[in-house]
């Protein structure tokens, strides 16, 4: 039976890895996929890992119709044996709607992947309707880590490496940015709650009177 799979978990966890693994082992059996991204950081029509591999892709921009296309393809002839659509966070939930009608009417399999939560924990709106209608979420098995060692649960965004909580939901970047850029940093629950990003932690490190802890009882923005 063909299914609709959210391979999820933090960014840099190896998400676009395993899509390109998928794509090059199932293209190695002589199996024709076709493979759907939006705003890969490598550019536009670009499905790319930081282990420096990168394979073109169709890009799904807002509006774009999964379903429509794929009908379109198959119509004029062309072949399809299964989907990969990667940064599938930045999809509207009828995107996601259209990839289970994908799965359930033209049988195809389909593998997305993406981020769950954005900086602030909330779900993407892409991801929530995923879950909800997913066959399988599978949750990555490489662990990206917190700087304190433990399993990284949760998406921060940084700005001179210090965590930030207001701004759009949707800006692409990536973690290890340059310290004045607009960057992302993966943090275990405890640490992101705190908004201890590595940065923070060393500045507490260094200062004798200012220790995690204590930030956390003054400051009730932090308590919550
Ligand atoms: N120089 C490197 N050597 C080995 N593995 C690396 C290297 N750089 C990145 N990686 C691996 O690649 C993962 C990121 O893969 P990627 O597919 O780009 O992640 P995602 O799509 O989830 O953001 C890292 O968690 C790490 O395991
Ligand atoms: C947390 C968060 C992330 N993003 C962006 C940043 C990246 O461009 C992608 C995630 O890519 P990855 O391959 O999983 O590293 O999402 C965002 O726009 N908003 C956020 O809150």
């Amino acid at each position: 039976m063909p299914e609709l799979v959210f391979f999820s978990g933090t960014m840099d966890c190896g998400k676009s890895t395993l899509a390109l693994q998928i794509e090059h082992n199932r293209s190695a059996r002589g199996l024709q996929g076709m493979i759907f991204t939006r705003d890969d950081r490598a550019g536009e029509g670009k499905l790319s890992s930081r282990l420096g591999l990168v394979t073109d892709a169709v890009e799904a921009a807002d509006g774009f119709d999964f379903y429509g296309h794929l009908v379109a393809h198959l119509s004029k002839g062309g072949r399809c044996d299964y989907v990969i659509a990667d940064e599938a966070q930045f999809l509207a939930p009828e995107q996601i709607d259209q990839l289970a009608k994908v799965v359930d009417d033209l049988e195809l399999d389909v593998f997305a992947f993406g981020i769950t939560t954005d900086f602030r924990s909330k779900l993407f709106p892409g991801s929530q309707r995923l879950v909800e209608l997913a066959d399988r979420v599978e949750v990555l098995q490489v662990e990206a880590l917190c700087w304190c060692g433990a399993r990284a649960t949760h998406n921060a965004r940084t700005i001179g490496g210090r965590m930030v909580v207001e701004g759009a939901q949707v800006v692409v970047g990536d973690v290890n940015q340059a310290a004045d850029e607009i960057g992302y940093e993966v943090l275990c629950r405890r640490h992101h709650r705190r908004r201890t990003t590595a940065a923070a932690a060393r500045a507490a490190a260094l200062s004798p009177d200012v220790l995690p802890v204590d930030a956390e009882a003054q400051d009730p923005a932090v308590r919550a």
